[in-house]
């Protein structure tokens, strides 16, 4: 079997009271894993709030250094990655997905600019026409089309869509791995299932290995293929996704039933339209 990603003892450790203190806290412990590189999967990553979902997701993505342990991505230390160059070479290949695609996309930027702009500087494209082919082939994957999307703002389409083009976007390097963190807590409950579900097209149709972070078990539950689960930075129950999430013990299915989010697209829409806000404030006062 050769490995996609591999964690090793990973860890993480953060000063508590400030720089100088000594007191550490340990957002992740001993974290050990490996996707195999010749089956993709879904590897679902659940957990409570704090429990150091988001801490690995930034280790894996390059973002945070481990303080102990190693993670390699197709046999290379991450962390040990440097020049501009390779590092390109490496987001191509591990893309993310972040939780709020409210946030992702800034209000005042067409949204096929996000495309155009991937695949510019992933796959080198120079002309208009193959810019374009390529954006819409990445948004035809996911259900959308380039006619649809061209000149749109991100206030003009919902959560769900929205994250759809997220993902379009993280597609144009055709990355062997998507790291998802909380993709679906900000979208529209009625339209979480079909952006799961659009992860396992991905995975079957495509590929595609995806880490899915997440507080909610039954989406983890409907659509995971290995599941771990973590609590307070270690993993305390790791396996087939059927068997961990159908029967989980006790405490920690109480502790992460407490921690599911609420859908919260007003949230979302809020924060938005305070970005909008903002930002005509700051163009007005420019004398824009
Ligand atoms: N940069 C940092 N400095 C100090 N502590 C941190 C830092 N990043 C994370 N932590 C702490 O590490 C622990 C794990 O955080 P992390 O964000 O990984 O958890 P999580 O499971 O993703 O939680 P949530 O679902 O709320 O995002 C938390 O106690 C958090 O406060």
């Amino acid at each position: 079997m050769s490995a996609l990603l591999q964690l090793d003892h990973v860890g993480r450790s953060y000063p508590v009271g400030g720089f100088f203190a000594r007191r550490q806290l340990q957002a992740v412990k001993d974290l050990s894993f490996t996707l195999n590189a010749d089956r993709p999967e879904i590897f679902t990553i659940v957990g409570e709030s704090g429990s150091g979902k988001t801490t690995t997701a930034r280790m894996i993505l390059g973002n945070e250094v481990p303080t102990s342990g190693v993670i390699r991505f197709l046999g290379q230390d991450v962390a040990a990655i440097r020049s501009r160059k390779d590092r390109l070479a490496f987001m191509a290949k591990v893309q993310p997905i972040f939780q709020n695609p409210f946030e992702a996309f800034n209000p005042l930027t067409t949204l096929d600019f996000y495309l155009y702009s991937t695949a510019r500087r992933f796959l080198g494209l120079r002309t208009r026409a193959e810019i374009e082919a390529a954006a819409d082939k990445a948004l035809q994957h996911v259900g959308l089309s380039l006619v649809e999307v061209r000149g749109r703002y991100s206030h003009e389409l919902s959560g769900g869509q929205l994250q759809r083009i997220a993902v379009a976007r993280a597609l144009i390097p055709s990355p062997k791995l998507i790291v998802a963190d909380e993709p679906v807590s900000m979208v529209d409950a009625s339209l979480r299932m079909s952006i799961v579900n659009l992860f396992r097209t991905l995975r079957d149709d495509l590929g595609v290995t995806i880490i899915y972070i997440t507080h909610d078990l039954s989406t983890a539950y409907y659509i995971s293929d290995r599941v771990i689960i973590m609590h307070k930075g270690d993993v305390i129950e790791a396996g087939d996704a059927r068997a961990v999430l159908g029967n989980p013990s006790e405490d920690y299915s109480r502790a992460l039933r407490n921690a599911v989010l609420p859908p919260d697209p007003v949230a979302a829409r809020r924060i938005i339209e305070a970005r909008l806000e903002r930002r005509r404030a700051a163009l007005t006062e420019a004398g824009t």
